[in-house]
Formats: structure tokens, C-alpha cells, sequence
């Protein structure tokens, strides 16, 4: 484990019965591919690797950008903070078969990634969950990757021409995708809704691969990890897909659900309802969850968030806010700075994190197993989908401006 063995800091670690195997996957090579990491139950072993959490440092420029401050000050800062934590899973561990596992989309905030929520990713699989947390390509993430072909040089002899070494597989040429922020003077909105319009298709994209990879045919990862995909063939219920995403990842949720019906539920972290079109209220069929922290909700918000309750009665719609938190309460940050650093950064909230990631887990499983009719126990947290629990308020704290 990173840091924690200094300062008790570090994500923690899951709390189902499964252990819990981590691989990343990229196909095809191109910017319209699908990027995501795999979180699934694997088969205990204890010389497990850790996977790094930031896996490389363009992920450390990214964050830079997006925060706005400088890149060669930031990469020394966060590598010294964030650099050594690693992911409480094994990497490229062996997948255990046990039936047929149902399956999580998960769809990232603006300026975050793939990797930035394994304390809910981790859970989930823990708990009998193949989990995709995809990366998304629509200029939002921090930093994302991808390849394109090499184009034909003249033939060098080797000498020459030195490879780069770990060599990019095949001649790919690795190319990185940043934030991209708001000209001066450009309109949000146009922006945002073009961006969730492509985040809710990449959700479509990585859920489509793991049909492909579900069905056992040998997919071709450009990552070259020591995974074997195969062994992954008629381990997803298909029946039983959910989304879920934090912020941008929650109108992803809202638009994925629209897009396809083969997503049951979704599930919305402090959902940031901005990019989401008008229409979208009333199309919307499937159950939605969803969960807030105390600080990052306003009325016209919220007042988004109550058309998608009031246009449908019949369809499970809930909401609780966990009182204690803020908007970064979700992602791993939370678990990963001291407490008054964690509280100046807003990247934590008066309440413990653990309780925080916690209810949100329990709340999210029992709202999982009612909508996509699991036979587990995760209804014994049933009373916290109607936020019954002192560090929670049913429904919302924000007062409406009717
Ligand atoms: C100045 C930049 N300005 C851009 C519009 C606002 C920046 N901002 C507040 C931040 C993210 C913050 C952050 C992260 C990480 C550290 C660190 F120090 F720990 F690294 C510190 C401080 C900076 C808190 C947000 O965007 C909030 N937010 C987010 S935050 C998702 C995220 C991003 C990066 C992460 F590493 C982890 C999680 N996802 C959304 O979908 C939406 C919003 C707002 C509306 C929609």
C-alpha cells in the first residue's frame, strides 16, 4: 500500500467477501475507442501487485492544467503526495468464476479519470460486481491517452534509431488528450451538452466491448497487460447492467439511461444537471438514485433533479443527501490528504470519509439489488435508500426557489 504505512492515509480497502482483481483495457487504439478499468472479482492471492492509482504522469500534468496551476511545481507536489498510493486490488488478478456477475458502467467528473474512484469501484466488485470505469475521450478528463499508427518512416537500420523503451505496442504512436476549459466569451452550455452526448455513447461503447468480451471472443487489447480477457467469457449477467457516475458522470447516468435500455437503473453521485437537454426529463424510464453530498447542491439543481421525480411516479426516483459531505467526498482525494489539508482543499467534509464512502456503497447496493433483482443481502440497507440514518436527510437540504 502507497503512504499509509506514514500517515494511516490510503484507499481503503474493500469490504465484500470477493478479492478484487484490476485490469485496463483499450480497444481499439483510436480516440473514438473505448478506454476503461476493469474492477472484478478475482481469486484471492497474497503476492498480489498493486496497481498505481495515478498510472502515469501525464494524469499529474492533467491535473495541473485543469487546476490551473503550474505543471512543473504541480508534477512534484502531487507526485510526492499522491505518487507512491496504490489501488486496493490486484492487478491483472486471476478472475474467480462464480456465475454470472452483474455489471457497472461508471462514468467520471469533469477533470477527473478512470482510476479516481476505486473506493466505490472496489467495493462494488467486492461485493460480486464486474465493475467498468471508463475514461472518457470528450475533452472533460484531466488527461486521457490513446495511440495512432506511426506513419511509414523510411527505413532505418535499428542502430539509428534507438526504440523507446517500454516500446508503445506494435509502431503506435502514443498521443494525450487534455482538459480542454471554456474560451473566453464561449458558451457553457452547447459544450456540456455535446460532452455528455459523447460520455453517454463511450458508456454504450465500453458496455458493448464487455458484450464482446462476455461472449468469449478474443478481443484485442492495446494495452498489452498479462490479463487473459478470455477467461472473463459468460461472467456478466446481461440482464442486470447498471450506470452510475459522479457529477458530469451523473447526467451521463441520466443520459446513458435514455440512450439504452439494456441499463436498468443509474445511479448519480451530486449529479451536476447543467448539460443535460430539457427534454430529457420526460424520457427518461428507468429507476435513478440519487445520492448527494451537503455542499455542492443548489435549487435550480435540484429542481432539475425533481422533474426526473415528479414526470414519473411510477419509476423508483430516490434521493438522499449524506450530511458531512462535499463534492469530493466522493472521489479517492478524500481518502488520500490529512484532515485540515483535506478540509482547506474542500476535498473533505466534517464528516469521516470511511462513514461517507460507506453509506454510499450500502445505499447504492441495496438500490442495486431491489432494481436489478439481485438475490443477495444488500437489502438490509434498505432504510438508507430512504435516507433512514443520522448522517443522512432523506430527499435534499437545499431549499427550493419555486
Ligand atoms: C478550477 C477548476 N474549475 C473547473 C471548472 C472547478 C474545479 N472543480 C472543483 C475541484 C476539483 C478539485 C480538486 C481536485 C483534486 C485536488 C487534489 F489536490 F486533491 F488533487 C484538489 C482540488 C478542483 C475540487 C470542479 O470542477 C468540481 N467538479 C467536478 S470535480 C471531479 C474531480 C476532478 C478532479 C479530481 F482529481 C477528482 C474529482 N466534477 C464535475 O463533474 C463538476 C464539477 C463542477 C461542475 C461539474
Amino acid at each position: 500500500m502507497g503512504n499509509s504505512c506514514s500517515n494511516n492515509l490510503g484507499i481503503p480497502p474493500a469490504k465484500g467477501p470477493n478479492a478484487v482483481g484490476c485490469s485496463d483495457f483499450m480497444m481499439d487504439h483510436t480516440v473514438e475507442g473505448t478506454f476503461f478499468r476493469l474492477y472484478y472479482p478475482c481469486v484471492a492471492s497474497d503476492n498480489a501487485e498493486n496497481p498505481d492509482w495515478i498510472p502515469c504522469k501525464g494524469y499529474f500534468y492533467g491535473l495541473a492544467d485543469f487546476m490551473k496551476i503550474n505543471r512543473g511545481l504541480s508534477e512534484k507536489i502531487f507526485n510526492y503526495l499522491f505518487g507512491s498510493f496504490k489501488i486496493p486490488a490486484a492487478l491483472n488478478g486471476s478472475y474467480k468464476q462464480n456465475g454470472k456477475y452483474p455489471v457497472v458502467i461508471f462514468s467520471h467528473g469533469l477533470g477527473a479519470f478512470r482510476t479516481l474512484y476505486s473506493a466505490i469501484c472496489t467495493e462494488l466488485a467486492s461485493q460480486g460486481f464486474i465493475v467498468a470505469s471508463v475514461e472518457h475521450r470528450d475533452e472533460s478528463a484531466s488527461a486521457t491517452y490513446f495511440y495512432h499508427q506511426k506513419p511509414q518512416e523510411p527505413e532505418k537500420d535499428e542502430a539509428s534509431s534507438p526504440k523507446p523503451n517500454p516500446e508503445p505496442p506494435e509502431n503506435l504512436v502514443e498521443e494525450w488528450m487534455y482538459y480542454r476549459s471554456l474560451k473566453p466569451g464561449e458558451s457553457e452550455f452547447p459544450l456540456r451538452n455535446k460532452q455528455v452526448k459523447q460520455r453517454a455513447d463511450e458508456c454504450i461503447k465500453a458496455l458493448d466491448t464487455l458484450i464482446q468480451i462476455n461472449s468469449g471472443k478474443k478481443m484485442e487489447n492495446v494495452l498489452q497487460t498479462e490479463f487473459d480477457w478470455t477467461t472473463l467469457e459468460n461472467s456478466m449477467d446481461l440482464c442486470r447492467i447498471a450506470v452510475m457516475g459522479h457529477s458530469f458522470g451523473g447526467a451521463t447516468v441520466i443520459e446513458a439511461l435514455c440512450k439504452d435500455v439494456n441499463f436498468k437503473c443509474g445511479i448519480a453521485l451530486d449529479a451536476w444537471m447543467f448539460p443535460l437537454d430539457e427534454e430529457i426529463y420526460v424520457r427518461v424510464k428507468q429507476p435513478i438514485f440519487f445520492i448527494n453530498s451537503e455542499k455542492f447542491q443548489w435549487a435550480g439543481n435540484i429542481s432539475r433533479m425533481r422533474k426526473l421525480d415528479s414526470s414519473s411516479t411510477s419509476m423508483q426516483r430516490k434521493m438522499i443527501t449524506i450530511k458531512g459531505t462535499v463534492h469530493q467526498s466522493f472521489p479517492d482525494f478524500t481518502f488520500l490528504t490529512g484532515n485540515w489539508i483535506g478540509k482547506i482543499l474542500k476535498l473533505k467534509g466534517e464528516l469521516d470519509p470511511q462513514v461517507g464512502i460507506d453509506l454510499c456503497n450500502r445505499a447504492s447496493l441495496a438500490f442495486l439489488q431491489r432494481h436489478l433483482g439481485l438475490d443477495k443481502d444488500f437489502n438490509q440497507w434498505d432504510h438508507l435508500i430512504e435516507g433512514k440514518d443520522h448522517n443522512l436527510i432523506p430527499g435534499t437540504n437545499v431549499t427550493e426557489i419555486s
